[in-house]
C-alpha cells in the first residue's frame, strides 16, 4: 500500500515556488484508481485525503504506518462523500448504503471500513477526508437532502451556487471534521470570491464533475501573493490556514470542501478585501 506524505511549506518559501513545485506541494492529481484506495497524508492539520474506488470487488481502507496506530480509525474520524455511482460502506460489520452525493461520517474506533459498488458498470467513488479525533461519535449516513442547504451568489457575477453542509454541528457531530459540497449553476464559474482565510483551520478542495477538457483555475497563496493552480476534474488542492482558496472554471463544476482545525465554526472566516489582493 502506498500513501504520499506532504510536508508543510512556509508561506515565505511558497513565494519562490515555480509551477511544478507549487503543484507538487499543494495539488493531489490522482485520487481515484479502479479497485484501489489512494491516500495522501498532509501535515496541514494532519488531514488524510484520498479516494476509494471499488469496482467488482470490495476494497478496504488500509492502515498505513503514517497514522501510527494498529487501526486507521483508532485515533481518527473519517468523512466520505460518494462522487460516483451507488455504493455501500461496511463499517465494523454494519452496512451503510451511500448513494451518489450522499455522505458518510465514520467515528473514531468504528473498526474496519470496506467500500463496495452496487454496479461495476457505474462504480462508486468515495472521496475521503480524515482528521485526528479524541472522542467516538456515531457513524451515520447523511443523504444529500439532509444536509444544510444554502443558496448563494448571483448570476450577474457568475457565482450562483448551492452549498450543502453535511458534516457540520447540528447535522452530524464530529470532533473537528467539517465537510460539504458546493454545486455551481450552469453559467456560473466563480467560487468563494470575495475570498477568505481562516488560519485556525486548514481546508482541502476536491473539484469534480468537469468535462475532460475543462479546468478550474484555483487561486491560492497569501492575499498579497496569490498564485494559481490549473486543476482538472477529480483533483484536490490542499489549502493551509494562511492561504486563500477560490477559483474560476472554464465551465461550471462542483467541489467538496473539508476542514480540520481549532473550531468548527463555518462562519469564522477572515474576509479579504478586494483591494488587498495581489
Ligand atoms: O470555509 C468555507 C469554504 O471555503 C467553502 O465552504 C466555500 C464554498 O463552498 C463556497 O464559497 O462555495
Ligand atoms: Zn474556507
Amino acid at each position: 500500500m502506498t500513501i504520499e506524505i506532504r510536508q508543510v511549506a512556509h508561506p515565505e518559501a511558497v513565494r519562490g515556488f515555480d509551477t511544478e513545485t507549487l503543484r507538487r506541494h499543494f495539488l493531489i492529481e490522482r485520487l481515484f484508481s479502479p479497485g484501489e484506495v489512494l491516500l495522501t497524508y498532509s501535515h496541514i492539520d494532519r488531514l488524510v485525503v484520498g479516494g476509494a474506488m471499488p469496482v467488482d470487488a470490495p476494497v478496504t481502507l488500509p492502515t498505513p504506518k503514517a497514522v501510527g496506530t494498529d487501526a486507521f480509525l483508532a485515533r481518527r474520524e473519517l468523512g466520505a462523500i460518494n462522487v460516483g455511482g451507488p455504493g455501500r460502506v461496511r463499517v465494523g460489520g454494519a452496512v451503510h448504503a451511500v448513494g451518489p452525493r450522499d455522505a458518510l461520517y465514520v467515528g473514531m474506533g468504528a473498526g474496519e471500513v470496506v467500500f463496495e459498488s452496487d454496479d461495476a458498470a457505474s462504480p462508486a467513488k468515495f472521496y475521503l477526508v480524515s482528521t485526528p479525533a479524541h472522542a467516538a461519535h456515531e457513524t451515520v449516513v447523511i443523504p444529500a437532502e439532509r444536509a444544510n442547504r444554502m443558496e448563494v451568489g448571483d448570476q450577474a457575477t457568475s457565482n450562483r451556487r448551492t452549498i450543502r453542509q453535511y458534516i457540520i454541528p447540528g447535522v452530524c457531530t464530529s470532533c473537528q471534521l467539517v465537510m460539504g459540497l458546493t454545486q455551481l449553476e450552469p453559467g456560473s464559474m466563480w467560487n468563494t470570491m470575495p475570498c477568505h482565510t481562516h488560519d485556525r483551520r486548514s481546508e482541502v478542495y476536491l473539484y469534480f464533475d468537469l468535462d475532460p477538457n475543462a479546468r478550474v483555475l484555483h487561486l491560492m497563496g497569501e492575499p498579497s501573493e496569490t498564485r494559481h493552480l490549473v486543476v482538472a476534474s477529480e483533483q484536490a488542492v490542499l489549502s493551509p490556514g494562511w492561504s486563500i482558496h477560490s477559483g474560476v472554471g472554464t465551465s461550471h463544476y462542483a467541489f467538496i470542501w473539508a476542514m480540520g482545525g481549532d473550531n468548527q465554526d463555518y462562519t469564522d472566516m477572515d474576509m479579504v478585501a478586494m483591494s488587498a489582493l495581489r
